[in-house]
């Protein structure tokens, strides 16, 4: 299986992804408007507050004045209120806009699953798909949101601390500042190590969660093959590169932290310095000087996170870079645009568009490829009436599950043409052709929820008697009731609390009930005791009638059913008539069948009458 490898993501700033992106943060403009006023006044209001010492240094202790000194401290206490209401502000938007663009970006990304094609799926694998929806959508909305502010406060932070110092003192300013570009390239530096680091982890990252997928839903195959140490053994590898980037990034961050501060701390140290010179010859006050000093610090915490920032945004990038290849990803089989227009697209069904169709399934010189140079099918024709009932049987891997997903359009031919109803299916919407096709697949898959639920995904407007008339056609009902909760039963994830002949039984009730014209059987090949083996038989039996249908067969009671059985080898009709025939021929399908359908006791039932 080729699949979709975890791409290297290097790049610098991508103006056009980001103005991609930002199309994810237009619902919230408001919000981040907010979000950037709020911080531009908390930028000032934590400016204030060492002016506000010096206030009090020069006005209140240095001169030893009581008087005036409460009202000052209730403005201040005013002050902190003040900010503390501006954080409570912008902390429950930022949340929001968080919470809201994950949400925005996860719904779009499952509505385009939906969309997607087969081959999609085909070549792209779980880990990565489930990697996109879950962590790189969460660290795309928190770095929109808490970037956009921690980027808007840093900035105005910094700008306002270094024009209130250049304007106290341009002399002690620029002494304080000198700092800032060794600060610059030493955060760079670091944030670039962090950032590649961080990058190892989150590539891995895709693997881990397919590793884990594989590990739950093979849970039993790896008991039944005794293959969990093996298995671990994979997984630590996978966890053991994880380890070793994240302790990496760990070490590049603890080291940056006391360099960044030391560089700072040589900035606060020379204020002090220069400033308490400047003290003592009675050129700067007391306040100034304190001022100063907790401005310096102030300064430093800004561009610390700002080197942050940038890195983060890089590193968002990357995940934004993935999501936005699986959205754009258009779907191999789609709609032409004019059917578009007319009918509306998939989620938007119109329901003249699926009346009205016969089920006359013609293959018009199919040929067919899942990849490029591997034909699958050459030059394929088959002419199928409505109504008719076509077995498909033949080796593994002869073509059969091939022809029946060209059917159904969840593949679309290399060349040539598929007709439904005399015309190519491409220039029909794929709604009309999914709405009026019911596929049971050989492990039938049920959806968590009630049985009675999965029985309403057929039509959801289906009453309870139309339900329970459908259960009881396909022989379902009795062994529904025999359930605890009857039709209201938890069926579990995937139907998991139900056997398969059981599951294949509601998928068949949900067939019926859904009445399409197309009917396709993927028959299961695992036996079912003989009870449930006949109940299915009259089920099929039922499902089929008065439909177009295709059976890949597996069990000779189904096969006999079928009006034409067409036997497939290398994706070719090799012989085709009904079993009758077919054993008389003495060919190909009778060694299929002596080989694989007969018990001894019918293969000398036929040797005698032949
Ligand atoms: N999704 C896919 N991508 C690539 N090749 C595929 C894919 N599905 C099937 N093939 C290949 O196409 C050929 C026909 O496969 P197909 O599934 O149609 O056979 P089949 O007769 O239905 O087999 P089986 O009875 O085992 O289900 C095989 O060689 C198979 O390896």
């Amino acid at each position: 299986m080729s699949t979709i490898k975890e791409q290297n993501y290097n790049k610098g700033f991508d103006i056009e992804l980001w103005k991609k992106l930002l199309r994810f943060a237009k619902p919230y403009k408001r919000n981040l408007i907010l979000i950037g006023v709020m911080m531009i006044i908390l930028a000032s209001v934590d400016v204030i507050f060492p002016m506000l010492t010096k206030y009090a240094i020069d006005n209140f202790i240095v001169p030893q004045q009581l008087e005036g000194l409460k009202i000052f401290v209730l403005w201040y206490i005013l002050l902190i209120i003040c900010q503390s209401i501006f954080v409570w502000i912008f902390i429950e938007q930022a949340a929001k806009v968080e919470v809201g663009i994950c949400y925005d970006i996860r719904k779009l990304g499952f509505k385009r699953l939906q969309e997607l094609s087969f081959s999609y799926f085909d070549r792209t694998q779980i880990g990565w798909i489930m990697a996109r929806m879950t962590s790189d959508t969460q660290r795309l909305g928190d770095t929109i949101s808490w970037g956009i502010v921690d980027l808007v406060w840093g900035t105005a932070m910094m700008i306002i601390v270094s024009c209130v110092m250049l304007f106290m003192n341009f002399k002690l300013a620029l002494i304080a500042l000198i700092v800032i570009p060794f600060l610059a390239i030493v955060s760079s530096y670091f944030q670039k190590k962090i950032l590649k680091a961080f990058r190892k982890v989150r590539k891995t990252n895709s693997r881990i969660t397919g590793s884990f997928n594989e590990g739950i839903m093979g849970a039993k195959t790896t008991k039944t093959l005794v293959r969990e140490e093996k298995n671990l053994e994979e997984f630590s590898e996978i966890a053991g590169k994880m380890y070793r980037s994240s302790v990496r990034a760990a070490i590049f961050s603890s080291l940056y932290l006391p360099v960044a501060i030391t560089l700072g701390s040589i900035g606060t140290a020379m204020v002090l310095w220069r400033g308490g010179e400047g003290v003592i010859l009675g050129n700067l006050s007391y306040g100034a000087l304190v001022a100063f000093i907790t401005f310096t610090i102030q300064f430093f915490e800004p561009v610390r996170e700002l080197a942050r920032i940038f890195a983060e945004l890089q590193s968002a990038q990357a995940s934004a870079e993935r999501i936005i290849s699986m959205i754009e990803t258009e779907p191999d089989i789609k709609d032409d645009s004019e059917i578009v227009k007319v009918y509306g697209d998939v989620f938007s069904p119109h329901k003249e568009n699926w009346a009205n169709m016969k089920g006359n399934i013609t293959f018009n010189n199919v040929s067919f490829a899942y990849n490029e140079g591997e034909k699958v099918l050459e030059k394929f024709d088959l002419n199928v009436k409505s109504g008719e009932t076509i077995a498909l049987v033949g080796e593994t891997g002869s073509g059969k599950s091939t022809i029946v997903n060209l059917a159904c359009r969840f593949y679309e031919p290399t060349k040539g043409e598929i007709l439904i109803d005399g015309v190519d299916y491409r220039k029909r919407s794929l709604l009309w052709l999914h709405s009026n096709l019911g596929y049971v697949l050989q492990t039938p898959h049920l959806f968590s929820g009630t049985i009675k639920e999965n029985i309403l995904y057929g039509r959801l407007g289906a009453t309870d008697e139309e339900v329970i008339r459908a259960c009881k056609l396909v022989n379902a009902h009795n062994f529904i009731m025999k359930m605890k909760g009857g039709y209201h039963s938890q069926v579990g994830e995937g139907g998991g609390r139900l056997s398969t002949g059981e599951k294949q039984l509601i998928s068949f009730a949900r067939a019926i009930l859904a009445d399409p014209k197309i009917f396709v059987l993927d028959e299961a090949t695992s036996s079912v005791d003989t009870e449930t083996e006949m109940l299915i038989q009259k089920a099929i039996e039922k499902v089929l009638m008065g439909r177009t249908s295709f059976i890949i067969a597996h069990r000779l009671s189904t096969i006999r059913l079928a009006d034409r059985i067409l036997v497939i080898s290398k994706g070719k009709v090799v012989e085709e008539g009904n079993h009758y025939q077919l054993i008389k021929r003495r060919g190909y399908y009778y060694r299929l069948y002596t080989n694989q359908f007969m018990d001894e006791q019918e293969s000398m039932m036929l040797h005698k009458s032949s």
